[in-house]
């Protein structure tokens, strides 16, 4: 086993400039591919989820170009201005990435030709049958390979059938995104309705901006409501930027937060499309201050105290909370996060387990998490669950006395390769 051992570190100061963002590559890639012209997709991510999106769009006949400018990956994606179109059956491996498997099986199930659509494991035992359902509601033929509502799937392509549907939103985002983005190929408007408790809502806002962007704009009729034009696809906006990833800068945030001095992260700020964003305001109100600039985060340390949170807008820098926590005064409760269990690994059973090494005393409960600060944080061997953001939060116990150790740090790279390297270089002893 490998593993990354940090000693311990008294302070955190300096810039980060932020890798792209996941949530934005890889809907800028579909929707670039699919569009009508070329689309130059600047600050392009580099990690496993957008290459499974990219070598899954080169094998169905995207053409992509990758250029190198200054350490900043470009891509030029030639849209289809169609779906796709495969005369041979294929088979798309798309790793553990929610935001490729999600939409591809949108995406194909209105397209000509047969499709496989399979991944790692994990991705075997977290759910699709929400989106499905809705896809087979408007015509689509999608069987399940292995267990009813889970990958692998093969998709038999159809056209689509139908001017309405409801889709259930309560385990994942990523089903209504994935349903959106397909239905502007529908040659009639799509009355969207949704159903259930709905979980990580900015995504859904992430969507509709970045479609908006590409030319498609949907009718808001209610909260749970979406007309969706029937435009026959999308217009390449020539170019594209992608925002700095706002989870990303979860790490960095909170480690000025905890060991102080000031560390600003780049490449995001006020103006970002990501719900992640409010993390800093989460930092804020625990007592860490917080600057922001239309394209930068600055946080410096305050005297951190616990609270209760509900932080299902932003499950993913949420699990930065869960480790902040171990630094503030007093209690954190982190509430109304189920669908952590539904992601690389059930998250809330892996980071209970993880704290409690520290030290800390930990309730576990199926939607939340109470973490009580141990009175001197433990050193720690952290098992990492081949979940990347468990090891990047885990990074933060370098500002604990003893440090800490991270098994597998490498899996890191599904969202952010770099990160140890990046992180090395706020830390000072
Ligand atoms: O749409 C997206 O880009 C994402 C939505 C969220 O998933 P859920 O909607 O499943 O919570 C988030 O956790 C994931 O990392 C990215
Ligand atoms: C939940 C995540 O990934 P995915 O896009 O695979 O759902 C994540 O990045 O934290």
């Amino acid at each position: 086993m490998n593993t990354l051992k940090l000693d311990p570190q008294r302070l955190a100061s300096g810039k980060v400039r932020l890798p792209g963002s996941k949530s934005m590559a890889n809907r800028a890639l579909l929707l670039s591919a699919l569009a009508s012209g070329t689309t130059r997709l600047r600050n392009m991510l580099d990690s496993d989820d957008t290459r499974y999106m990219r070598k899954a769009l080169i094998q169905l006949g995207v053409g992509l170009r990758e250029q190198t400018l200054d350490g900043e990956l470009v891509i030029e994606v030639d849209g289809l201005g169609r779906l796709f179109q495969c005369s041979e059956s294929q088979q798309l491996h798309l790793g553990n990435a929610g935001t490729a498997m999600r939409p591809l099986a949108a995406a194909l199930a209105f397209s000509q030709g047969d499709y496989v659509l399979t991944g790692d494991k994990r991705m075997f035992e977290r759910p699709i049958g929400p989106l499905i359902e809705a896809l087979t509601a408007m015509g689509a033929d999608i069987e399940y390979q292995q267990n009813e509502g889970y990958p692998p799937l093969l998709v038999h392509g159809q056209a689509f059938s139908g001017g309405s549907v409801c889709i259930d939103g309560s385990l994942s985002s990523q089903f209504i995104t994935a349903l959106l983005m397909v239905l502007p190929f529908n040659q009639v408007a799509t009355h969207v309705t949704l159903t259930g408790e709905l979980v990580s809502l900015p995504y859904i806002e992430l969507t509709l901006a970045m479609m908006e962007r590409f030319g498609v704009v949907v009718e808001r009729i209610s909260d749970r409501e979406f007309m969706v034009p029937a435009t026959g696809g999308y217009q390449s906006p020539g170019e594209f930027l992608i925002e700095g990833d706002a989870s990303s800068a979860s790490y960095f945030l909170a480690a000025a937060a905890i060991a102080g001095g000031t560390v600003r992260v780049e490449g995001t700020g006020q103006k970002s499309l990501q719900g992640d964003i409010a993390f800093a305001s989460v930092l804020q109100q625990m007592g860490a201050k917080v600057t922001w600039g239309d394209d930068f985060i600055e946080v410096e340390r305050g005297r951190l105290e616990g609270g209760q949170f509900d932080l299902n807008a932003i499950p993913d820098a949420a699990m930065t909370i869960a480790t902040t926590a171990l630094f503030a005064a007093g209690a954190t409760e982190i509430r109304n996060v189920y669908n952590w269990r539904l992601k690389e690994t059930d998250r809330l059973a892996a980071m209970a387990t993880e704290l409690r090494k520290t030290g800390a005393e930990v309730e576990e409960g199926e939607d939340y998490l109470r973490i009580v600060p141990p009175a001197t944080i433990k050193h720690a061997q952290i098992a990492t669950y081949d979940d990347h953001r468990m090891a990047m939060c885990f990074a933060l116990l370098a500002f604990a006395p003893a440090g800490v150790e991270i098994e597998d740090p490498a899996c890191c790279a599904k969202t952010y390769p770099d990160f140890f390297q990046d992180f090395a270089k706020i830390c000072h002893l």
